[in-house]
């Protein structure tokens, strides 16, 4: 694959705080349409990674290139507008507000809680929160309050929050953690669908959830790239056995 199909080239990508290096000249390349998981200990600098592509933290070294633009130079905002969107592991959403308000909040017209609530509800919001909620398994519940959401549904539904502002590439945080078996093949189900147009980079501990999404798995280790490809191959790598599937 040439280096235009990717979305997202990660190059001699380092941080340092005071002196630790979380994440040490680390390099990866995502694929146009791919779903890529991380894995990796405890403490391995997966979160970091995700902080560093959305602008939350600032590299001390190294490139993280979105298509043409280097992130590295660009703020958090500037980050989600060229089409970055980052789901954290716990639900950001507005629990006293119902799964239709959460989604038209979210469509990218609506800024501002107050002005997105006033403005006129046209067709394509409508189009888009409907089509949004049937994706996200929540088409039944549009007008319940999201309070009264399972755990698992809320997850979705901050998905959905994100999925409606068209990123082309989606992070996502332990994004089954909490969720009952069902619901875990549930997300597996939405985020092979999303990938149609647009890629996902997933941090997971469930293996099974992985062995679901996967489509290539980078292993990292304290901050370093410790392996990568297939889950097949990162599975029967020895080094991957020690220091994490092994135990
Ligand atoms: N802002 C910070 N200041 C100092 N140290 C930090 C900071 N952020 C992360 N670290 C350290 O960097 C290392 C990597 O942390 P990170 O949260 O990225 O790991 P992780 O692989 O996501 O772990 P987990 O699976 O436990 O979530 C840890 O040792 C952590 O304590």
């Amino acid at each position: 694959m040439s280096k235009k199909d990717f979305v997202l080239s990660v190059e001699g990508l380092t941080v340092s705080f005071d002196g630790f290096k979380a994440v040490n000249d680390l390099s990866f390349y995502v694929d146009e349409g791919e779903i890529r998981v991380i894995i990796g200990p405890n403490g391995a600098g997966k979160t970091t990674v995700l902080d560093l592509i959305c602008g939350r933290t600032k590299a001390t070294d190294g490139s993280i290139k979105f298509r043409d633009q280097e992130l590295t130079r660009m703020k958090e905002h500037e980050i989600v507008h060229a089409g970055v969107g980052r789901k954290f592991q716990n639900p950001s959403i507005y629990e006293d507000l119902t799964v239709f308000e959460n989604l038209e909040l979210s469509y990218p017209k609506g800024h501002g809680v107050f002005g997105a609530l006033m403005f006129k509800r046209d067709e394509a919001v409508i189009e888009s929160v409907h089509e949004i909620a049937d994706m996200i398994f929540l088409k039944e519940h549009l007008y319940q309050r999201a309070d009264l959401l399972s755990h698992g549904q809320k997850q979705w539904l901050e998905i959905g929050m994100l999925l409606i502002q068209d990123p082309a590439l989606l992070m996502l945080d332990e994004p089954v953690a909490g969720m009952s078996i069902a619901e875990r093949k549930q997300t597996a189900e939405l985020l092979n669908r999303i990938t149609q147009d647009r890629s996902v980079l997933v941090i997971e501990h469930d293996m099974q959830f992985v062995e679901d999404i996967a489509h290539r798995v980078t292993v990292l280790h304290q901050g370093k790239l410790l392996s990568e490809g297939s889950l097949e191959h990162v599975k029967s790598d020895p080094k991957v056995v020690e220091v994490y599937l092994g135990h």
